[in-house]
């Protein structure tokens, strides 16, 4: 039998009641680990071994982590810069440490923690004291990121991991081993004798030009070996969710709107029914702009939009009986709903011919000065849509978004009664989270009251919604605080995975 040299070399290296790794039989040999993986699988296409596959965990760290390696853990520079101070003599301005200790952004807030929990020091009334018993050199968090940054297995206790683990700091990963033994061919093989060939793995201008090429062995291409994973571009997880929704919405029969981000007050909100002195009105709910007001507002909508406020619409309600100001109306701020776009494609402004039936959507980016937090950003992507038609009941709109969710695979989506100034009935939706399993709001429906649709034109009932392009995201990617999906707390390696499952 006559076998390429490396593969004889491995097959020699074998043994028929071990199983050895390929690591092994690299430093036996002195091949390269993946020329013994590549040969070990071409003599078990053979049949002369097997090769067994298990794979580990491997622990490593994140960036941060890899970063708290280099400049020192966040309260260790802290206890530093206190000590450097004589923060252990007399209490220092926190101010004063965290510039010593040049900490910044999250950092500090890191670090300020970290230093209480280990017991580093001190703090009160924005002053710090360090205590000079305490020794961050035998910390064993520390110790164990060092470990982990050379490769090591740490030699610390569980508690120690978790706490790092939870800090972000360890990156959880996986190795596969490949191990090889002799099959029994293998080991007849070996004892009739083998004969080597020379193979040659790449064709040289020399072999070329000999002509030798023509009696060389070429090694053959080993497709299973292990590679560098690549990372091209890709588009973002929210653009890719975006998309699928416009293209379900389309293929529900809707057609998109447009329109700015920065508007009136009259579209974003007085045609909405919304009292001026309503809190969402106010100046710390509402991004305001100091340009000139919106001039081009037809006039007779303004007064029917007025007397709805003034007044009341229709059968029920006489209105709200306060003061309306047309000049407040004219203000400018940045839309915190697309709600606004509804607006101008009712009234007919945006030019669209409204005989119903109509249906319109957008998803498009909204303002709201909201508190960051696992669930609320201050700039997010609503998905706004209303359905125009004659006798619209609330089963039409419970119908409509359990069909527009089950695309992408949502099918326990539930409503809870609510109450918006402008539609009733009104319902919020609820899904129910993946990974936590808590029922998370993904949107705010229901249906245009008199109040609204009249001073527009409209004379038949008119559903609408706005759900949050994030929350689907967190429904649809796993994703448990939508700050991982955009914004500069965003986790890369996260994005680079996620997929929008349909
Ligand atoms: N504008 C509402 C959503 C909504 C739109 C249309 C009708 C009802 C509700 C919001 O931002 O929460």
């Amino acid at each position: 039998m006559r076998l390429p040299e490396r593969q004889l070399a491995v097959l020699e290296a074998a043994s028929a009641t071990d199983e050895r790794t390929i690591d092994e039989i690299a430093a036996e040999t002195g091949l390269k680990p993946e020329t013994v993986t590549g040969a070990a699988f071409d003599l078990r296409d053979e049949g002369l071994c097997s090769v067994v596959e298990t794979a580990a965990e491997t622990l490593g760290l994140t960036d941060e982590g890899r970063r708290y390696v280099d400049d020192g853990l966040p309260e260790t520079r802290l206890y530093r810069a206190g000590l450097a101070l004589d923060a252990d003599e007399s209490a220092v301005s926190m101010g004063q440490v965290i510039g010593e200790a040049d900490l910044d952004g999250p950092e500090v807030d890191i670090a300020l923690s970290n230093f209480a929990r280990k017991g580093f020091g001190s703090i009160d009334s924005g002053e710090l004291r360090v205590d000079p018993d305490a020794d961050p050199d035998a910390d064993s968090e520390a110790a164990a990121l060092a470990a982990l940054a050379d490769g090591e297995t740490p030699d610390a206790a569980d508690a120690v991991l978790e706490q790092l683990d939870s800090r972000g700091l360890v990156d959880h990963g996986e190795s596969v081993t490949r191990s090889v033994t002799l099959t029994d061919d293998g080991v007849d093989a070996l004892m009739m004798g083998i004969e080597a060939t020379e193979t040659v793995a790449q064709v040289t201008p020399e072999l070329l030009a000999s002509g030798e090429w023509r009696d060389v062995e070429f090694s053959e291409y080993n497709v299973e070996a292990d590679a560098p994973t690549t990372r091209g571009g890709r588009k973002h997880v929210l653009r890719r969710t975006a998309d699928r929704v416009k293209d379900v919405l389309v293929g529900m029969g809707f057609q998109e709107m447009e329109g700015p981000h920065a508007d009136s007050d009259f579209w974003i909100n007085d045609c909405l029914f919304m009292p001026q002195d309503h809190p969402a009105r106010t100046h710390w709910d509402r991004f305001a702009l100091d340009v000139d007001p919106m001039e081009d507002i037809p006039d007779e909508l303004i007064r029917r939009v007025e007397s709805a406020h003034r007044d009341g619409w229709g059968t029920d309600g006489d209105g709200y009986h306060s003061p309306w100001s047309e000049e407040f109306a004219r203000e400018i701020a940045l839309r915190g709903h697309t709600t606004s776009l509804s607006m101008r494609y009712l009234s007919g402004i945006a030019g669209a011919e409204l005989e119903p039936p109509q249906r319109y959507f957008s998803v498009e980016k909204v303002y709201r000065n909201d508190t960051l937090d696992p669930t609320h950003l201050l700039e997010f992507f609503q998905i706004e849509g209303w359905v125009m038609a004659e006798d619209l009941s609330v089963r039409d709109l419970m119908g409509t978004f359990e069909e527009f969710y089950r695309q992408f695979g949502i099918t326990d989506i539930r409503f809870k009664p609510h109450y918006n100034p402008y539609t009733e009935p009104s319902f919020e939706l609820f899904g129910e989270h993946p990974e936590t399993g808590e029922e998370i709001e993904i949107g705010n429906s229901g249906v245009f009251r008199e109040e609204v649709t009249g001073p527009l034109g409209v004379d038949c009932d008119v559903m609408a919604w706005g759900l949050a392009l994030e929350r689907l995201a967190m429904l649809t990617t796993g994703a448990e605080d939508i700050r991982d999906l955009h914004g500069t707390l965003a986790d890369i390696e996260f994005l680079r995975d996620a997929e929008v499952s349909y």
